[in-house]
């Protein structure tokens, strides 16, 4: 059922009105088309996936695209498709065309058998209401030069090696991101080569008084085992140097490899201050630290996730433990996923979603089920701020149930 104010009507947009869908974005973000951006940051939404909302006049009046993507879940992956270029011209707002494009976004998706549906929130208020729950946080760091962390053994062994960050190595570290993830629920690849060429990609326009990036590996030998990108920033004071190095993003394959990344950039000369990628509230960097204190830390809400198939996204994942509990789902967007249902796991994680007219244990909306699905939120807190309904017995249940043993984040923002 289509939302649209009379006039209007849902297309999806051609190759050849690509620069007309990029209008609509760059009107709604404030953003000036740079075509030298673009020449190391090609427009990275797929043909076939960019989809508008055109207005009686013939102009696009609100625009949005989708990713697919593959969406690490606990024990497995699930395909997600990716809401993403969002925008609608400014004097287009509030008159329901973002909400007619949810509603064709999660139509396109369970045509194509992508059950669940992921973002980032512009504007954390926004994609609530449609059934989309904040399932991970991140953190960002500023950390003062020489913080301490604790020793590992074998980091010592490790080289350290910095050069240009090259376009060309875009495959090298997607490939070593990807490593360094596994088993980390959100941990998204990037899987188109215009996804990948964002990662390497450093145009100058956005460098902000940065210098070029560099690249810094970290090798056993040959062996790359940890690897970032980062660029520093020069000021002068009173008493010398107060040089900031920003670390774009950083992956390391097992704690020697983090421990010596992270020493070396935390230790560069001129520097005053370090600060950290997006990193999981878990990351090992955290628990390496001799003293937090010092550490400014900056939580945020990371990626979103919608249930669109409810049995399927659901039995994509593992449980932690072995689980039976009826949910009462309630979800007006799409009301195939509301009512009872009966989740069975056995001791193997493995889950068997079920139509049941039992009485429901837990009763809560798809956009909670949405938060806890990559196993980082709880249920009973949930509870607590009384966002779900059920005795403390069943929402433990299912907290520990659907918990994952590492917190989940996406590292990169899409
Ligand atoms: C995944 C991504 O791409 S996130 C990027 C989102 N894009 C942006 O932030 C770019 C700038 N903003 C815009 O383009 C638009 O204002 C949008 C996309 C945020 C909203 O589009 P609109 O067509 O105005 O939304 P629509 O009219 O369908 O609003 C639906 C509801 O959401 C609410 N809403 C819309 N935007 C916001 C917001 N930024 N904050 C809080 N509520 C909002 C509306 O008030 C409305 O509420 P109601 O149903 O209670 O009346």
């Amino acid at each position: 059922m289509s939302t649209l104010p009379d006039g209007y009507r849902t297309v999806v947009v051609p190759p050849e009105r690509r620069d007309e869908f990029r209008e609509v974005d760059d009107l709604a973000f404030a953003v000036t088309h740079d075509p030298e951006v673009e020449k190391v940051m090609p427009f990275p939404v797929p043909d076939g996936r960019m989809v508008a909302v055109e207005g009686p006049d013939g102009r696009l009046a609100a625009v949005h695209g989708s990713y697919q993507l593959d969406l690490p879940v606990p024990g497995g992956q699930v395909p997600c498709g990716g809401l993403t270029w969002v925008g609608v011209r400014p004097d287009q707002r509030r008159r329901g065309l973002l909400t007619s494009m949810v509603r064709t976004h999660v139509e396109r998706c369970l045509e194509r058998g992508e059950p669940v549906s992921a973002l980032f929130a512009a504007e954390p208020a926004i994609y609530g209401r449609f059934g989309y729950g904040s399932a991970a946080d991140d953190v960002r760091l500023t950390l003062p030069r020489r913080a301490a962390l604790r020793p590992v053994a074998g980091s010592d062994a490790l080289t350290v090696h910095v050069e240009r960050l090259e376009a060309s190595y875009a495959d090298l570290v997607e490939d070593l991101h990807r490593r360094a993830g596994r088993r980390r629920p959100g941990w998204m690849p990037r899987t188109t080569p215009e996804l990948r060429a964002r990662l390497v990609g450093d145009p100058p326009a956005w460098r902000q008084g940065y210098e070029a990036a560099l690249l810094v590996t970290v090798r056993d030998g040959d062996d790359v085992r940890a690897i970032a990108a980062f660029a520093r920033k020069d000021a002068w004071g009173e008493a010398g140097p107060e040089y900031t190095a920003k670390v774009r993003w950083a992956s390391a394959l097992d704690a020697p490899a983090a421990h010596r990344l992270w020493s070396f950039l935390l230790d560069l000369d001129l520097t005053t201050k370090v600060e950290s990628p997006m990193l999981a509230v878990d990351d090992p960097l955290l628990h390496l630290l001799v003293d937090l204190r010092p550490t400014r830390r900056r939580v945020s809400d990371n990626v979103w996730v919608r249930l669109l198939d409810l049995p399927a996204a659901l039995t994509a994942r593992r449980t932690a433990r072995a689980l039976d509990v009826v949910l009462d789902v309630t979800d007006t967007l799409l009301p195939a996923n509301a009512g009872t249902w009966r989740l069975v796991a056995d001791d193997d994680g493995v889950l068997e979603v079920s139509r049941t007219s039992e009485p429901a244990d837990v009763r809560l909306d798809v956009r909670e089920l949405g938060a806890l699905y990559l196993g980082g939120r709880s249920a009973t807190a949930f509870g607590a701020a009384g966002l779900v309904q059920g005795e403390a017995a069943a929402l433990d249940r299912l907290t520990t149930a659907l918990a994952s043993p590492l917190a989940p984040v996406c590292p990169w923002v899409f």
